[in-house]
């Protein structure tokens, strides 16, 4: 298998890591999911700046670039990758700088704000509100290979949904549109 990264975006809630389970079951390969939120879970507890601080953003913009690199570094040994991420539009470009050598299909996932609201307040572990506000900065670029809607598929009717657009069209032309 050559290397190939899946980039699923949405707002926190939205259904990403749920599709990202499915797929590892239906596309062809050994895929690994690596999503942004695992890398954080690596760091240091004890020795990570307090949240809000000007030192805990320092500390996030290096872990966020440096997952951009741990997904380049996988596809460029060949193997595939689902990404998890809540894009902003300065990390879009990072992504589209260090992953310019790689095969990238970029997918949005989407779901309706009332409904992000309803799976945050029953889920009760994220903030109230963070969904509604991350969703529009996580779209704002307007472009995708493939999109889906969580309130209208389940998560494995998006895993398949997007299993079928990487079996037929073969190339992603996203990533090249947003390089441009
Ligand atoms: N297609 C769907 N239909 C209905 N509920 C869903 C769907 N996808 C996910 N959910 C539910 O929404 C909640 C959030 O799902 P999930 O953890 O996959 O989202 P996420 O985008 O990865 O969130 P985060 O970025 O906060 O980790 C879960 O309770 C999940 O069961």
């Amino acid at each position: 298998m050559s290397g190939h990264v899946i980039l699923l975006n949405g707002a926190s809630s939205s259904g990403k890591s749920s599709i990202a389970a499915e797929l590892l079951d239906v596309l062809p390969g050994p895929y690994f999911s690596l999503p942004r939120d695992a890398v954080n879970s690596m760091r240091s507890r004890t020795q990570t700046p307090e949240f809000g601080t000007p030192e805990f953003d320092e500390v996030f913009e290096r872990t966020v670039r440096g997952y951009h690199r741990m997904l380049a570094g996988l596809a460029a040994a060949g193997n595939g990758v689902i990404a998890d991420h809540v894009l902003r539009p300065h990390w879009l470009d990072d992504c589209l700088e260090v992953l310019r050598e790689q095969e990238v299909t970029f997918v949005g996932v989407h779901c309706p704000v009332p409904e992000l609201r309803r799976r945050e307040q029953a889920r009760g572990d994220r903030p109230a509100g963070l969904a509604e506000r991350q969703y529009p900065i996580a779209h704002a670029h307007g472009d995708y290979d493939l999109e889906c809607d969580t309130s209208v598929h389940s998560p494995k009717e998006c895993a398949q949904l997007i299993a079928e657009f990487i079996d037929k069209t073969g190339r992603s032309r996203a990533f090249a549109r947003l390089s441009q």
